[in-house]
């Protein structure tokens, strides 16, 4: 599997920080130098590494983490963001021309996966966009190249446009999008020679194929597999060609990630798809955020943590955990939370999006019941200001009014208030185990769980 030896070193070295209460310079600097080693192991290009390193030091020193009510958090969701930054923030779509068809042009090294590539994305384009593509063969140097085309058309279903391997490939290129117009296709994806390295027949020939057609998107197809080699032909082809997004191939293979993490930095161009095998249909919509999350093995903590960042006033938020901590917690600051709680969407999501939750099977088979949270909510909206201060005002004929002003029953008040109670002393043993870092033997029941 691809990253994996990085996301390995990545992910240990977020779990030493993860839980930290406090991180210092010197936590800073110990991570910053494990993630270099890192990402220097995976084959990312060392200047990409030294600016990446030097960010991510910069933001975790800064404001925005030591101020924060989880420091540790606050640097992994960081790195999260920067590693997604690097492999260029967000999806990149492929070109649509105003007027049909969107010509594309495949370009690349031999062997580097282009022709393999024209017809994924051609399925792809069918498939996921509804489209109506055509292929045009105009690798006219390696034999075999036009025959492979044919037969994946075939096997697709789609036309093929070839004049053989005596044409001359600028003709081919020119005829076939004028055939792709004239039967109505949306996309013309062309197929073009590769060589074993970047020459300048090459890439005079590739120009003279783009002066013909002038297409809309320049993909240049690279094999991940080359790590660093696949970076220095990319910054080649970038150079003398048009180039307009990258396609990744072979990201199933054993690839370190350096292609990956570098491509993107070094030549400012987006990483449009990815590679996923030797299948037809093996081929993705390139997410960096997918992929930084991956890398970091963080299910969709991140979303989770984005929530509570803004539902959470962060003072507000510590002095209610110093509440807690003294078990000193009233029935109003357990309705605040409840509302933050409630604030950051159905408690169902909020598990699911923990990571590693789908593996937990007693968090799979646990239902939460939101008609339990509303009810406990009346409960204590029902109670007077000074019976929410000290639970123990409440006598017979306070609970009778409180469970009749709340339509429940003097038995569901009283089993809130024994449930709040046990919560108390269970966060007071918490504490007392050492700063609440501990976790009790049983686990929590919170009122709201079945
Ligand atoms: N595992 C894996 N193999 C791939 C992927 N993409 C392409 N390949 C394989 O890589 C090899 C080369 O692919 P081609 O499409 O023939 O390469 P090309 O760039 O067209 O080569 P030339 O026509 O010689 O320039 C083939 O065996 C493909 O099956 C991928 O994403 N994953």
């Amino acid at each position: 599997m691809a990253f994996e030896g990085l996301a390995e070193r990545l992910q240990a070295t977020m779990s030493k920080i993860k839980g930290k209460g406090k991180v210092n310079e010197a936590d800073v600097k110990e991570m910053a130098r494990e993630v270099r080693l890192a990402l220097l192991e995976a084959d990312v290009n060392f200047k990409v590494v030294k600016q990446f390193v030097n960010r991510i030091k910069e933001r975790a020193v800064g404001q925005e983490v030591m101020k924060s009510l989880t420091p540790g958090q606050q640097v992994i969701k960081v790195v999260n963001e920067e590693l997604t930054e690097l492999m260029g923030k967000e999806e990149s779509k492929l070109a649509v021309a105003d007027k049909a068809p969107t010509v594309i042009m495949m370009v690349g090294l031999q062997g580097s996966g282009k022709t393999t590539t024209a017809a994924k994305l051609a399925n792809h384009l069918r498939k996921e966009k509804n489209r109506n593509p055509m292929l045009v063969a105009a690798d006219v140097y390696r034999p075999a190249a036009i025959d492979q085309l044919e037969t994946l058309g075939k096997q697709l279903d789609m036309p093929v446009f070839s004049k053989g391997t005596e044409a001359n490939p600028v003709d081919i290129v020119r005829e076939g999008v004028e055939q792709a117009k004239a039967e109505n296709h949306d996309y013309v994806l062309l197929d073009t020679a590769g060589r074993l390295h970047v020459d300048e027949a090459l890439m005079d020939e590739l120009q003279q194929m783009g002066d013909a057609v002038q297409p809309h998107e320049v993909l240049l197809v690279v094999d991940a597999m080359t790590g660093q080699d696949a970076v220095n032909v990319a910054e080649q082809f970038n150079d003398q060609l048009p180039v307009s997004g990258v396609v990744l191939t072979k990201l199933d293979g054993d690839t370190r990630g350096g292609a990956a993490l570098s491509i993107r930095a070094v030549t400012d161009q987006p990483i449009k798809f990815a590679g996923m095998g030797e299948k037809i249909d093996q081929l993705e919509a390139f997410h960096p955020e997918r992929m930084a999350s991956r890398i970091l093995g963080m299910g969709d903590m991140l979303s989770l943590i984005e929530k509570a960042q803004t539902n959470v006033d962060e003072e507000r938020a510590k002095e209610l955990e110093k509440k807690m901590r003294n078990a000193d917690l009233t029935f109003e600051d357990f309705l605040e939370q409840l509302e933050q709680v409630k604030s950051m969407g159905p408690m169902e999501d909020i598990l699911s999006m923990m990571p590693g939750a789908g593996k937990m099977k007693g968090l799979k088979n646990m239902q939460v019941d939101e008609g339990q949270i509303d009810r406990i909510e009346a409960i204590v909206r029902s109670m007077t200001k000074a019976e929410k201060q000290d639970p123990k005002l409440m006598n017979a004929s306070r609970k009778r009014r409180i469970a009749k002003g709340s339509g429940t029953s003097v038995q569901d008040v009283n089993k809130l208030l024994k449930q709040f109670e046990d919560m108390k002393k269970m966060m007071k043993q918490m504490s007392s185990m050492g700063g609440g870092k501990k976790k009790g033997k049983g686990g929590m029941q919170l009122p709201f769980m079945r």
